[in-house]
């Protein structure tokens, strides 16, 4: 087969419970967002199933994509468990959810980390900003529930109000 070509004699695996017309889901149901956007995910599988026309070259740097997403999702779930644990820490300590001096050497080092590998640092600190936003919404509403939670002075039986922070 010369180079830079693929079989024509491609095999298509159609499922019964394929209905004509309705998008692949390999058997998993489609959520009804999926259906107004006529977009069939995949939830339920690691890597996203090959199209058995799709050029080999491109079928493998899809493959390498996915890794690379699902890499990104347990790294980014990682990261929120700690965020998450900070969020808590800094209501019990009364610190305030954002923290402008560490997002700076934060950002500094991010955008040195990604001009050394090759990425638009811009994009990087784009990137981290808005996952940092995400965060900071979190602990704001980490905050507020400790705040709504905690009883008043007037439940407690105090006449002054409560300033344990
Ligand atoms: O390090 C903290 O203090 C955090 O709350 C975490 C984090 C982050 O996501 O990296 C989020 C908000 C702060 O402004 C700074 C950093």
């Amino acid at each position: 087969m010369p180079s830079g070509e693929w079989p024509v004699t491609a095999e298509v695996i159609v499922r019964p419970s394929q209905i004509p017309g309705e998008p692949q889901t390999n058997g998993h149901p489609l959520r009804a967002s999926d259906r107004e956007t006529g977009c069939a995910r995949q939830r339920h599988r690691h890597t996203l199933g090959p199209v058995s026309d799709t050029p080999p070259e491109l079928h493998q740097l899809r493959q390498s994509i996915d890794n690379v997403d699902a890499a990104l999702v347990h790294l980014l779930a990682e990261r929120f468990k700690a965020t998450q644990r900070v969020g808590v820490l800094k209501a019990e300590l009364g610190l305030p959810p954002a923290d402008p001096g560490r997002e700076e050497r934060q950002i500094d080092r991010l955008r040195a980390l990604a001009d050394d590998a090759g990425l638009d640092p811009q994009f990087a600190e784009k990137f981290l900003g808005f996952i940092i936003a995400e965060v900071i919404r979190h602990h704001e509403a980490i905050a507020e529930a400790g705040t709504s939670a905690r009883p008043s002075a007037h439940h407690q039986g105090h006449d002054t109000p409560v300033t344990d922070r």
